[in-house]
């Protein structure tokens, strides 16, 4: 292992999450295929999870206090379609931000990570 920053701290850490997440919802709310899926969230809340959970995911000091991905997205009708748009509007987001390209890929691979817990099993059955 080398001793060096975190990918938390490469990017700029808590101001840089914070803007990300920002930019993110915004462009997230303003998809119509996405929309939807928020008509009913608080998006105050969402976000002060998501800067926890980015935060967590990255190597960050955060320790992520929300619920299990699996439960939180359970039942609300997400497929991979939905998840490869929202994940393609973090990819922009984190463009605009102005991270290195190595950077963006290697915050995507972290985040595509999760697909299996946030797309589409409607309830746990064996
Ligand atoms: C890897 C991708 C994703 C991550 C890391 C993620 C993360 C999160 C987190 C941390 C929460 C908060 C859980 C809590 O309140 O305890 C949440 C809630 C939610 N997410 Fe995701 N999410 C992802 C993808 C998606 C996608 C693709 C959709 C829909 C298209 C979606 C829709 C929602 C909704 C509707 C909520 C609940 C909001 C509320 O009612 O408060 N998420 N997500």
């Amino acid at each position: 292992m080398r001793d060096e920053a975190t990918l938390y701290d490469r990017i700029g850490g808590e101001a840089t999450v914070a803007r990300v997440i920002d930019d993110f919802y915004r462009r997230v709310l303003d998809d119509p295929e996405l929309e939807p899926f928020f008509r009913h969230a608080s998006m105050e809340s969402l976000r002060r999870m998501q800067r926890e959970f980015f935060g967590a995911a990255l190597d960050g000091p955060q320790r992520y206090s929300g619920l299990a991905l699996s439960h939180a997205h359970q039942d609300r009708g997400i497929t991979v379609h939905h998840f490869n748009r929202f994940t393609q509007h973090l990819l922009q987001t984190l463009r605009d931000v102005g991270l290195e390209q190595a950077e963006v890929t290697e915050v995507i691979d972290r985040i595509n990570t999760y697909a299996d817990d946030i797309v589409g099993r409607s309830t746990v059955s064996e």
